[in-house]
């Protein structure tokens, strides 16, 4: 749910106006006819663009000029303050707070748009920042009230407020007070830490929800197609920046259109016919949703495919405890203390293929099977177990035995990981269609996607331990016949 600050209506359409009048003026810009920038507030969706005739596929919609993208290469403060930028700046695009006093592309981008954020109408930026968000809208800025709507969902401990805090507390706010010369103009009053802090943060989430990562010059000599892997807005990074009109392109989990990286200018590039009055969507990755509303501050159903959901390692171990019923308490302890990272968490999600060159999908996601990773701690938990307590050899030298103990664990885990969540599925889903609205919309998709995704795992285990019963069956019956054949011959 976007929150565009962009005042009424006239107010908003001036800026827009500005920004585009701004951005067709720079040298090597271009700005396709038939597309136009769209208020779409009465979705929540900010601006957008929308085709305003049919489109061909392979039509270039509009060119970024390198020149126009704020960045290292680009900035007035990389001049001003040249040691900060010498550093190697595309060593972290991180945004996980590393208390640490050295810069990265993310604090350093940081850095260049609060500059150019003071620096008020000499900045030639200025048309591009004054169509940026003040507000947003993502979990960091949520009370507990609205927080508390996302329930049991590991998202909650990701949002990451005390690490952005950290961030700006150590790496921004000195800077800044350090320098004021270079980030004040002169015969300004130096901002108060509590309205840079502000600054920071909003900052901050600007680049979380719009900057690029920058493919190098020799990377971007090979024009990216797309065949190639989607360049994810959070791929591994390479340097970070702002790029302006490209970051007004909203994105679906399918989409038409596509940023293409060259040396002198980036893009965008209709992937499949755009019929006119349709909106141009970019692609931000095969994104949960819970991580859409985290870095993005919005949903949309059709993300649901890609959604994940944590199921930690002490819930498997407490539900595979009751299928060992053998192990004395000492055992058990003894068992359960050799195990490494009690705290670790298996990341549950469906099969799902990639986005074809029209950026489509048109196959379903499915659940097809528990993470690699989670097979192979019971397996290790398990040999650990018979160690601990030699006696349960008996039962668990057997192959279905084991398969066995191992899926009903992960059945019971999955069942009582449900019932973390203070709502039922089916009452999320009464929720969303009774027409809740904002961000309570938003927390039940992420947490009702999280659900349903239990639910269809618990629905896979389930079908797994009916095939190992099945299979255990039929090999007692062998057995069975064996030992009935066996005393036949001992008979004759
Ligand atoms: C890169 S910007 C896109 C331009 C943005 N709409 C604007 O007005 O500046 C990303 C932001 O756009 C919004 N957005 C992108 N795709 C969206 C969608 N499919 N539905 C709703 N909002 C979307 C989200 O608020 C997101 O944080």
């Amino acid at each position: 749910m976007m929150d565009i600050d962009g005042g009424a209506g006239a107010e908003f359409v001036e800026s827009t106006q500005n920004f585009l009048q701004w951005f067709q003026s720079l040298p090597g810009a271009t700005f396709q006819q038939n597309i136009r920038i769209e208020d779409l507030r009465e979705r929540g969706a900010g601006r957008g663009i929308i085709a305003t005739a049919d489109i061909e596929p392979d039509t270039i919609l509009f060119t970024i000029p390198r020149q126009a993208i704020l960045c290292t290469t680009t900035s007035d403060l990389a001049t001003k303050l040249p040691s900060f930028f010498t550093q190697d700046a595309s060593s972290a695009a991180s945004d996980d707070g590393d208390d640490s006093k050295s810069q990265d592309g993310w604090t350093l981008l940081i850095l260049m748009l609060i500059h150019e954020a003071l620096q008020g109408s000499a900045s030639r930026w200025k048309p591009y920042l004054d169509i940026l968000p003040r507000r947003f809208d993502t979990p960091m800025f949520w009370p507990a009230s609205d927080l508390a709507e996302l329930q049991a969902s590991s998202v909650v401990a990701k949002i990451g407020k005390a690490e952005a805090d950290a961030m700006i507390r150590t790496r921004i706010l000195p800077i800044i007070n350090a320098h004021p010369t270079a980030f004040f103009p002169a015969g300004t009053p130096p901002l108060s830490d509590a309205d840079l802090w502000a600054l920071a943060h909003r900052m901050g989430s600007t680049i979380m929800a719009y900057a690029f990562d920058l493919e190098s010059d020799a990377a971007s000599e090979k024009e990216s197609t797309p065949e190639d892997d989607w360049v994810e807005d959070h791929a591994p990074p390479i340097m970070l920046g702002m790029v302006p009109l490209a970051d007004l392109l909203n994105a679906d989990a399918t989409f038409n259109a596509h940023i293409n990286h060259t040396p002198l200018s980036l893009t965008a590039v209709s992937l499949c016919p755009i019929p006119a009055g349709t909106e141009i969507l970019n692609y931000y990755g095969p994104l949960p949703n819970s991580e859409l509303l985290r870095r993005y501050g919005y949903v949309t159903p059709s993300h649901a495919r890609h959604d994940v959901v944590e199921l930690p390692w002490d819930l498997v171990q407490s539900h595979l405890h009751r299928h060992l019923p053998i192990l004395t308490a000492a055992q058990w302890t003894a068992a359960t203390a050799s195990v490494e990272e009690p705290d670790e968490t298996f990341v549950l999600e469906r099969a799902t293929d990639e986005p074809d060159a029209t950026g489509q999908i048109t196959t379903p996601a499915t659940f097809a099977g528990l993470p690699e990773e989670l097979t192979d701690a019971v397996k290790i938990f398990l040999k650990s177990v018979v160690k601990a307590a030699p006696a349960a050899t008996v039962v668990l030298e057997d192959k279905t035995v084991r398969k066995t103990v191992f899926l009903e664990g992960v059945y019971g885990a999955l069942g009582e990981r449900e019932g973390q969540y203070a709502t039922t599925l089916e009452e999320d889903d009464a929720l969303l269609a009774n027409g809740a609205r904002g961000r309570r919309e938003m927390a039940v998709w992420v947490r009702r996607g999280e659900k349903k995704l239990l639910r269809e795992a618990r629905e896979w285990v389930a079908g797994q331990l009916d095939e190992a019963r099945r299979a255990g069956l039929s090999r007692g019956r062998e057995d069975e016949q064996g030992d009935e054949q066996a005393a036949k011959r001992r008979r004759r």
